[in-house]
């Protein structure tokens, strides 16, 4: 029997990410962080909805590694809460994953089992299908140190999604990268994201990074949210420098 084909909804009401669902809501409620007496974190509420993409932007020191160490349960709050879909978050959960600067690839072990890092039934499917995603399906076989700086950074995203994470937790990933291969990283990332529906937390020096594939950048300055800033602009229309983009990253200098 055919199966009818719904309408498709007219070009101005498309949703312009076809997240499928299942990123997990972030929210902080009161946290603080103090390493002796310097308080790094002060206080911060905040919501980040199940799916969005947000940037985190700030000055060096300003709190942003531990923002991240919270979120990922590698550290506790001095007070406060932190919950993932409405749960107190404790310890390290399987549903946050973390991307790094260096992509901390088992030297040991081919590509295909870096990826596949966490076994069970159907893993080299899996790994082997991810890779093809990240456009790596003919280096499953290659060892980690053939492989180019943004390949080891392909690798470790493939890696990084197996769980299906609801969170994906983004540690300047493209910091040590050249303007090309961080802009074909910036697009597969934006693919990815769309393609699994994770919520996105991006750290990064980069204001342009920031703006390029946030739905929205806090600014983290003196332990606070100094900024809360919606990036209300199709990311279609982002590359080609929109006069609204470059306002944006104005106001987000001014900020920082
Ligand atoms: N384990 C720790 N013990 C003591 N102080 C710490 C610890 N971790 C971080 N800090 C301090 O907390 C402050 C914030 O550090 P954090 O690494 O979060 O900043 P950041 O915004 O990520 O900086 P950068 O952009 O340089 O990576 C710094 O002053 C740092 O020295």
């Amino acid at each position: 029997m055919m199966v009818p084909l719904r309408a498709a909804p007219p070009p101005e009401v498309q949703p312009e990410a076809t997240v499928t669902g299942k990123g997990l809501e972030l929210a902080f409620d009161g946290v603080t962080k103090a390493f002796g007496d310097v308080s790094v974190l002060k206080g911060l509420d905040l919501v980040i909805p199940a799916g969005q993409f947000v940037a985190v932007v700030g000055r060096s020191g300003g709190g942003k590694t531990t923002l991240m160490r919270l979120i990922a349960g590698l550290d506790g709050p001095t007070s406060g809460t932190i919950r993932i879909d409405g749960t107190a978050r404790r310890g390290l959960q399987p549903d946050v994953r973390l991307l790094f600067q260096d992509a901390r690839l088992l030297p040991w072990q081919r590509v295909l089992s870096n990826v596949g890092i966490a076994r069970g039934p159907g893993w080299k499917e899996r790994a082997q299908a991810l890779l093809a995603e990240v456009g790596l399906a003919d280096r499953a076989g290659d060892w980690p140190y053939v492989l180019s700086g943004g390949q080891k950074q392909r690798v470790a995203l493939a890696r990084a999604l197996v769980t299906e994470p609801g969170i994906l937790l983004l540690d300047e990933p493209f910091g040590a990268l050249d303007a090309l291969t961080r802009a074909d990283m910036h697009r597969l990332l934006t693919r990815v994201w769309r393609q699994h529906g994770f919520t996105a937390i991006l750290i990064t020096h980069d204001v342009a990074e920031a703006v390029a594939l946030a739905d929205r950048v806090l600014v983290l300055r003196d332990g606070r949210v100094a900024e809360d800033i919606t990036v209300d602009i199709p990311r279609g229309a982002r590359a080609t420098g929109a006069p609204r983009l470059a306002e944006l990253e104005r106001r987000i200098l001014g900020a920082v």
